[in-house]
């Protein structure tokens, strides 16, 4: 009979483990079976044992208890969560909004409407700027700077219209980088527990409704100004700017009534264009001298019209055709893209005698330039790439585009032929009558004059109508015809805005002062350009020199294998100083210097001689270098 010891410890003073290590060594120690066939009943005795020592051990019961329970828990949880997923897949529609996208900030806007983030007890504090944030406003605000904005940390559940509407946001859903540095983009999920499908396009209609209707008082300006990466595109900033009155904008007359009215038309007759079959956009393009309210007059004209504006800077590093086109399409029906400089993508000799471009930096003794385009060019945008977000690929319907320019010669007439540009107007420095309603708008309080502008923080003294007539009109008949841009008066009269009667005073001294200053500085720009252009030309000379000696070198070389009854070779393309005859050359077509970029054609030849005799010569001298190629 084999002798098996079970030893159990209920109460082991130094712990379970030892109890239970203490019977299984008990076990182990005893004396095996002599015979083969005890060994499945010694077995079987000695697992058991085991098990009935672990059962005795209550922590360890314990801890398998719950350690079951948990399992049990976190299995229900996942279940849960995956029938809610099904449910949700089978009687939910979802819909996503990206931060950087406009829409994005319409569901921010409705939500904070609809007092969803009411329970939000985690915030973000920023000083009040012209960003754009719905913050929440306090009941009893302490402090009008500060801008209270929920961080949508938590899921949120609201009933709208009777459809419950499920909102969850993802702070961290893309991630973005920029020459700021990486930035991370959040995404709001909404679901909403119907399967009609018309229940999320009339959330989304009115969440752009009511924020077109709370942004009326001002006008927002989307900006992209850093680089976007990734399938979307990102209007990384927006910013609200006070609604200007077009009544502040002074302008010659008829101008600005007339670019309204034409906007409105636009605007209003979408189905028009539908039947017509005419693409349904619009082009303006408003040129002159810088300072004379062309880009106060788009803003204004924003305002009036309840307008966005999607602006894009052309002459930032990271403005390319693709970028163009991306963020041409990601802009909503009847809203303005708004190009300010649309000269910036085309080159211009000025420029590249300015010095723009890498060669810059080897021919300025190595000053470093830091333009990031080819000489001569100030964006990386090509005309192309405009003309096609204009009119073909990338163009989007309904639109309104703007584009300002100080230089419309520089302007390409591709860009400039109707369907791309279907109004111009010209913009001039101010005339006297420009003057005179700019002095009044200043110093008028009268109701039928133009007032100045609500957002301004300037107090002027108001003075009498007969009076600020009459000081109008004195005021402007010092000021010469086509002289001044608007903005120039407008420093003028910003110094003296609590004194009318010393702007009318001293503007005489102020105009006189100024065209001697503008001559001094018009002769030394003059100058500058004078010696640009002198240095430009010294260089070509240059270039043209060591192009001639070359030639005159290549020339000499070639003749010498084209000798009366000798192979040789009589043209062909010099390329890094080997030359590339063509089979045509038996004709003596001449000699291409392709490395310096110049040509030139027609170089006599003493003999013609056929192309493989050519061959044959070159291959004398320069071996394996020289290929003969149809051309
Ligand atoms: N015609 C105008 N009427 C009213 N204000 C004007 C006018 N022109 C210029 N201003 C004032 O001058 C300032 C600059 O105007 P704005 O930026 O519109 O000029 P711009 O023609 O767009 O100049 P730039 O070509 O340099 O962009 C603004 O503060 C604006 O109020």
């Amino acid at each position: 009979m084999p002798h098996v010891t079970i030893h159990i410890e209920r109460h082991a003073p130094d712990g379970t483990l030892l109890s239970t290590l203490t019977s299984f060594f008990s076990i182990t120690a005893s004396p095996r079976s002599e015979s083969s066939g005890n060994n499945w009943s010694f077995t079987r005795l000695m697992g058991f044992s085991f098990i009935a020592s672990l059962l005795q051990n209550q922590h360890l019961v314990d801890s398998a208890k719950l350690l079951v329970l948990g399992t049990l828990i976190e299995t229900g949880r996942r279940l849960c969560q995956w029938l809610m997923e099904r449910f949700q897949l089978q009687y939910c529609i979802t819909a996503q909004f990206d931060e950087g996208d406009p829409a994005y900030e319409w569901i921010v806007l409705f939500l904070t409407q609809e007092n969803v983030w009411r329970r939000s007890r985690d915030f973000r504090v920023n000083a009040k700027n012209s960003q754009r944030k719905w913050g929440i406003q306090a009941e009893h605000e302490v402090d009008g700077n500060a801008d209270y904005v929920p961080t949508y940390e938590m899921p949120q559940l609201f009933r709208w219209k009777g459809y419950w509407v499920e909102i969850k946001r993802n702070k961290n859903a893309r991630q973005w980088t920029s020459p700021a540095g990486p930035r991370t983009l959040a995404t709001m999920i909404i679901s909403i527990y119907t399967l009609d499908m018309n229940v999320l396009s009339s959330l989304v209609a009115e969440a752009r409704t009511r924020y077109q209707e709370t942004s009326r008082p001002n006008v927002t300006v989307h900006m992209a100004d850093m680089p976007s990466y990734g399938p979307g595109f990102v209007w990384s900033s927006v910013k609200h700017k006070a609604r200007r009155p077009l009544s502040s904008i002074i302008l010659m007359e008829g101008v600005l009534e007339s670019l309204v009215k034409d906007a409105q038309e636009f605007i209003d007759t979408e189905d028009w264009y539908t039947e017509a079959g005419i693409p349904y956009r619009r082009g303006y393009l408003l040129y002159g001298p810088p300072g004379t309210g062309k880009t106060s007059t788009i803003y204004a004209l924003a305002g009036e019209l309840g307008l966005e504006i999607f602006a894009l800077p052309l002459s930032s590093g990271f403005v390319d055709d693709a970028y163009l086109q991306k963020a041409a399409s990601s802009i909503p029906k009847n809203s303005i893209l708004l190009i300010e400089d649309i000269d910036c993508a085309f080159p211009s000799r000025d420029d590249a005698d300015e010095g723009d471009g890498p060669n810059y930096q080897q021919e300025n003794h190595g000053m470093v330039s830091n333009s990031p385009f080819p000489r001569g060019r100030k964006s990386a945008v090509t005309l192309s790439g405009l003309l096609n977000v204009l009119d073909g690929i990338g163009s989007e319907e309904g639109k309104l585009f703007f584009a300002t320019t100080n230089y419309v010669d520089k302007l390409d007439p591709a860009l400039l032929r109707p369907g791309r540009i279907d109004k111009k107007i010209q913009y001039k420095f101010a005339t006297q009558s420009q003057a005179s309603a700019l002095f009044r708008r200043f110093f008028g309080r009268s109701p039928t004059l133009p007032t100045i502008d609500s957002s301004s923080d300037e107090k002027t003294a108001a003075l009498p109508p007969s009076s600020i007539g009459a000081q109008a009109q004195t005021f402007a008949s010092s000021v010469p015809e086509h002289e001044f841009s608007t903005a120039e008066l407008q420093g003028f009269l910003l110094r003296h805005k609590k004194d009318p009667a010393g702007a009318v005073a001293c503007i005489g001294a102020w105009v006189s002062q100024e065209l001697t200053e503008r001559r001094e500085k018009e002769e030394r720009e003059r100058e500058r350009k004078a010696k640009l252009r002198e240095k430009r030309e010294e260089r070509e000379a240059r270039q043209m020199e060591g192009t001639m000696a070359k030639l005159g070198g290549m020339v000499g070389a070639m003749s010498m294998y084209g000798q009366p009854g000798r192979p040789g070779m009589v043209g062909g393309i010099v390329t890094g100083g080997l030359a590339t005859p063509s089979p045509a050359y038996d004709e003596g077509r001449g000699v291409q210097v392709v490395d310096e970029k110049v040509e030139v054609e027609e170089v006599a030849m003493p003999v013609p001689v056929s192309a493989p005799e050519a061959v044959v010569g070159m291959a004398e001298s320069s071996g394996p270098a020289v290929t003969v190629a149809s051309s």
